[in-house]
């Protein structure tokens, strides 16, 4: 038996079992200080004359490996250090492929990154057909690529247009997915995967790859056919990545390399373009934002608080938003939902939304039919408040109107158990206005969605002065289990999100009434990075609810979030955006066209005048003016919440790692001299707020 801390060997019946299980970690992830381990266990294996194939497995519960450890690529003090690492990688895995001995590797759960490298070096992969395995390469959402071969392996294995788009998006196959993709060789239960990775490696090394299709074989069996993948895969990142991301780019062209000058090239190329990479600004930005996220995941409890039981919710209000948070209550937290509206059309609505959403699931093949009516059935209707007498946390989504949200806690309270909570999913009314009269006014909180629920990862938990921190917890527990991640945040004038979002928004405003063209605002702030501009999430959103929201900032935070008089226009002349299909934009069947009546309302003539960057920067620097305000007012408990807030919650660019990280990389006082450089050219309202003229002038900043 030949042991270390992280593999061990044991054998059945002459086939060899490696097993990986990093000490104390929930996951297995890939160390440099490994390779010697698993070479002084290979040598061990070699001696061992009757070990006749060999199987890689994972320790782990429910993970195979997640990838290179992070951590020790944040440690990385230059790309030639960075480059070290992968080339540790690639001469290790190239070991592997080289073994005499058939080597299977034997995948259940997340089986990522630097993981799927190791797999791919194996002769074979098995993978249980459970949820919870994923196979994937998702550096570039990382900022980085594969570093240990996968940029050379995964083209040989599943052909370059599907490597391509797993690399370029980062996106995890499922089991049924990685098997049809020849990913994998076989798919089995969890129950007889390792007896299935020991027979395998029983009959020897699996045959290479068959021939791919006819059409594979046309596009890629050649150097033309090649390139059109190539040139169409550039132009597709270019246009998604606006040059913000420099990692798919590198991809290409390391997988390029590979092509047309041999597997052995392409590994240096990898290595280079990872060291690189590693040390890049974007990646270094974006793998603060994944431990940001995965340290959040850990805090279950809020000031010392334990959350309540969160066995059964209540939904109040069926439209867009409750539809939406049933829907993700039921197949998300897994949790019986009973939902309450004032006529069966709003329980029919968000009956009929939670249906279409899985039937999109079991279109896609991502869910089998079974499991989503096993989903449907958790959710329930009721006209009246029926089963609300067990309902541990009911989120309350009717109209933005105070005397009905203030009405729903008395009648929830009465019919409630006193442990209950009510979580207000209100986008502007005071929490503290909400709870005002309530039975229970501890058990009282907001928790603030996005829209679509299903697709926004992000949550506000809003206590006002008088919430529990029990009711916190139990706010930030369901929140969890919906998959959402939530920052709390304080109960004044639009949260943290929407306070921030406006000056933004009315900037943007501006920018039309000066007579810049809707698609060239919008476009400016695309190519900054963020996923829509500011006049699409308009439309998106509603301009009434932005209108609602607008009177809200200006009476609690002042004059500056006064919207600008043509708004007033937009609502009289019924624009309400997407939702009645005249916003911004003509949501006609041809597309989506900016709407030439806009400038005829507003009695403009659109005339591109300004430079993209002069209009993203106005409209950024007033959302980063405002949010290092509501930082210091406490708004949100810290710059990682902010950060996370504003990425999670409106897509601020990733690649910045969010507002404060990006003030803090280009620098406090470089940020307020740019903002008064602004003063002098637009007017006094871009004057950086006092905490950042003090950081400034202290040197500080905010990591
Ligand atoms: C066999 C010997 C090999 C020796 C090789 C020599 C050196 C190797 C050099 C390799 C260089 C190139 C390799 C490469 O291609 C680059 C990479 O692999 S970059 C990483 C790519 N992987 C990912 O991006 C996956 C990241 N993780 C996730 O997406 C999720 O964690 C996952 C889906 C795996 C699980 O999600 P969930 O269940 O929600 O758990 P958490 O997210 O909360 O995570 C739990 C726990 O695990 C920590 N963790 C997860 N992944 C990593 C990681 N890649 N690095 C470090 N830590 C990771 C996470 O932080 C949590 O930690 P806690 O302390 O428990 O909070
Ligand atoms: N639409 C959005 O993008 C967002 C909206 N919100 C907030 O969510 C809440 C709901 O918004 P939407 O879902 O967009 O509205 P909606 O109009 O789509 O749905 C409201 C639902 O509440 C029902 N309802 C009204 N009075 C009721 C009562 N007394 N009991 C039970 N049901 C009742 C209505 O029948 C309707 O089905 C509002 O407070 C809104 O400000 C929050 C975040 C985003």
């Amino acid at each position: 038996m030949s042991e270390s801390t992280t593999f061990t060997l044991h054998t059945d019946d002459h086939i060899g079992i490696i097993t990986m299980d990093v000490p104390g970690e929930r996951m297995n992830t890939l160390r440099a200080s490994f390779a010697d381990e698993l070479r002084t266990l290979l040598a061990d294996i070699r001696a061992q004359d009757d070990i006749k194939g060999l199987v890689f497995c994972s320790g782990k519960p429910d993970a195979f490996i997640a990838g290179a450890d992070v951590h020790m690529l944040d440690d990385c003090a230059s790309a030639e250090a960075a480059e070290a690492l992968s080339r540790a990688g690639q001469a290790l895995f190239n070991e592997l492929e080289a073994l005499d001995l058939p080597l299977i590797a034997a995948i259940h759960g997340p089986c990522l990154g630097g993981g799927l490298e190791l797999a791919l070096a194996c002769h074979g992969r098995v993978c249980s057909d459970d949820d919870l395995t994923r196979l994937g390469l998702p550096e570039v959402q990382l900022g980085l690529i594969p570093g240990s071969g996968g940029t050379q392996r995964l083209p040989r294995r599943v052909g370059l247009v599907k490597a391509l788009d797993m690399m370029l998006t980062g996106k995890q196959l499922r089991p049924k997915q990685a098997l049809k993709a020849g990913l994998v060789d076989d798919m089995v239960p969890r129950s007889i995967l390792l007896e299935t990775a020991i027979a395998l490696a029983k009959r020897g090394k699996p045959a290479r790859p068959g021939t791919r299709d006819l059409k594979s074989l046309m596009l890629e069996g050649n150097p033309l056919g090649r390139k059109v993948v190539f040139d169409k895969a550039l132009s597709t990142l270019r246009r998604k990545a606006r040059g913000n991301y420099p990692a798919p780019e590198r991809l290409l062209e390391v997988v390029r390399t590979g092509y047309e000058r041999g597997m052995a090239e392409g590994l240096k190329a990898e290595a280079e373009a990872f060291g690189f990479l590693v040390m890049t600004p974007e990646s270094a930005s974006l793998r603060r934002l994944f431990f940001a996220t995965t340290d959040m995941k850990k805090e279950t409890s809020y000031q010392g608080a334990e959350p309540g039981p969160v066995a059964r919710v209540g939904v109040l209000g069926g439209g867009l938003m409750g539809g939406g948070i049933a829907y993700v209550t039921a197949t998300r937290a897994g949790l019986p939902v009973r939902i309450k509206d004032i006529d069966d059309r709003g329980i029919n609505q968000a009956m009929a939304m939670a249906h279409r959403l899985l039937n999109d699931k079991v279109k896609k093949k991502h869910l089998r039919r079974p499991e989503m009516n096993r989903q449907l059935a958790r959710l329930t209707g009721t006209l009246d408040y029926s089963g609300f007498n067990r309902a541990d946390v009911v989120v309350e989504a009717v109209f933005e109107d105070l005397k009905i949200k203030r009405r729903m806690v008395r009648e929830v309270q009465k019919h409630g158990p006193a442990h209950g909570v009510f979580a207000s999913n209100t986008s502007s009314l005071p929490i503290h206005r909400i709870a005002e009269g309530a039975e229970r006014p501890e058990r009282v909180v907001g928790l603030h969605y996005f829209s679509p629920v299903d697709k926004m990862p992000l949550a506000e938990i809003i206590p006002h002065a008088g919430t529990s921190a029990g009711t916190v917890a139990t706010a930030l527990k369901l929140a969890r289990a919906q998959g959402k991640t939530p920052i709390v945040v304080k109960d004044s004038a639009g949260f943290y999100v929407n306070r921030i979002l406006a000056p933004y928004i009315n900037e943007a405003i501006r920018l039309l009434l000066e007579g810049e063209p809707v698609e060239a605002i919008d476009r400016a702030l695309v190519d900054y990075g963020f996923p829509v501009g500011p006049l699409t999430l308009l439309d998106e959103v509603g301009i009434d609810v932005a209108a609602n929201i607008a009177p809200v900032l200006e009476e609690e935070l002042g004059s500056r979030f006064r919207a600008p008089a043509a708004f007033g226009k937009l609502l009289e002349d019924k624009r309400l955006g997407k939702k009645n299909g005249r916003g911004f934009y003509a949501f006609d069947k041809k597309g989506k066209p900016a709407d030439p009546g806009l400038y005829h309302l507003l009695e403009l003539t659109p005339q591109a005048r300004l430079p993209a960057r002069d209009m993203a920067e106005r409209c950024v620097l007033l959302m980063l003016n405002e949010a290092a305000l509501a930082l210091s007012e406490g708004v949100v408990a810290s710059p990682r919440d902010g950060d996370i807030g504003a990425v999670f919650g409106i897509g601020f660019p990733p690649f910045t790692g969010g507002p404060f990280h990006y003030l803090h990389q280009q620098g406090i006082d470089t940020m307020v001299a740019r903002m008064e450089e602004y003063v002098r050219k637009y007017g006094e309202r871009f004057t950086p707020c006092a905490p950042l003229r003090q950081m400034a002038e202290q040197g500080e900043s905010y990591y």
